[in-house]
């Protein structure tokens, strides 16, 4: 468990991080979304206590990670600027780990093979391809056997079969009871691998809830449909949970709480004739985009955001 309360951090006259309050619960994939700059890394430097805050207060599994005694049983991080010395193995570098914190040879061989790094385990990580230093910082992330696992940008620079790995692995950790929060600049990634977000922009938070409800907030599963009775449409639709909404003396209705499967067998039912049904399904991408227009920092030259607007 991660709780974040009114954490904020300055440098100088940039506020990076603003007041953020959030908690990040076990048994679920959170994903941390933000734009380029959002806070996102220099909250999770934070969590673990490479950066202290100005204000406010973070803790893991109940304590601040500096009051807990093994913070690496507690928290395993993956963050952006890794220290692996070079010339070291895969096998030396997490033995160096384990060693300082008492934790067994026995270990180590289960992260190398739980990260797929058997056959490399003996090379030195400073010849490792981008995807091996990312499975060598997830190894030592997992050292610990820790109740939290947090890792920032894990598929950054990784082929479909990393990508894959990963998506299976923080599944897999979450099923296991841990707390996993991730951040990831890949909507559609998220889409996929977690259940709740939290959305930061410029150092603030932005929402704070599930990918169903965040895709539902911007318009969601939406039905169109055309019929030349929308009156007597309208009334045959309407229920709990259905919301329609058209115009007057329009053909057309918008609905949400009815698939247009539903919707086109109940028109059939009352011999109503359709002329148009369509399902428009807002994606993450679109969302997070909507959500997050006004916290980008750096809009690229002539980049159109979902709404049309030019940026
Ligand atoms: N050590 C520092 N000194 C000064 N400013 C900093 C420092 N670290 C971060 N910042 C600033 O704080 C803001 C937040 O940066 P941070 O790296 O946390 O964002 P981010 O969401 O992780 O971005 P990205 O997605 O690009 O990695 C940025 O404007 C950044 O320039």
């Amino acid at each position: 468990m991660i709780e974040v309360q009114q954490l904020t951090k300055r440098y100088g006259e940039k506020t990076a991080v603003d007041r953020l309050d959030f908690v990040v619960r076990p048994g679920t994939v959170t994903g941390f979304l933000g734009p380029n700059g959002a806070g996102k890394s220099t909250t999770m430097r934070m969590i673990v206590g490479l950066d202290a805050p100005t204000s406010g207060s973070v803790k893991v599994n109940g304590k601040r990670y500096a009051q807990h005694s093994a913070p690496l049983q507690e928290i395993g991080a993956l963050l952006e600027a890794r220290s692996i010395h070079p010339g070291r193995s895969a096998f030396d570098h997490l033995m160096v780990q384990a060693h300082t914190h008492g934790i067994p040879r026995r270990r180590v061989e289960e992260v190398i093979e739980l990260t797929g790094l058997q056959a490399v385990a003996r090379k030195r990580a400073g010849a490792f391809s981008l995807g091996m230093g990312q499975r060598l910082g997830i190894a030592a992330a997992l050292l610990g056997d820790p109740a939290t696992v947090m890792l920032d940008e894990p598929v950054n620079g990784l082929d479909p079969d990393g990508v894959l790995w990963i998506r299976n692995l923080l599944t897999g950790l979450a099923e296991e009871g841990r707390t996993v929060f991730v951040s990831s600049h890949l909507m559609s990634e998220m889409a996929l691998v977690a259940d709740h977000l939290i959305i930061v922009g410029r150092g603030r938070l932005l929402a704070d809830t599930t990918v169903r409800e965040l895709v539902r907030m911007h318009g969601g599963d939406a039905v169109t449909v055309a019929s030349d009775q929308p009156a007597r449409l309208r009334e045959i639709l309407s229920g709990p949970g259905v919301e329609i909404s058209g115009e007057v003396g329009s053909e057309h209705l918008h609905v949400t709480g009815l698939s247009a499967r539903a919707i086109g067998l109940k028109a059939a039912e009352h011999g109503i004739a359709l002329f148009e049904l369509s399902s428009r399904t807002v994606s993450l991408e679109q969302a997070f985009m909507e959500l997050t227009h006004d916290a980008v920092e750096y809009h690229g030259a002539g980049t159109v955001d979902t709404s049309g607007r030019a940026a």
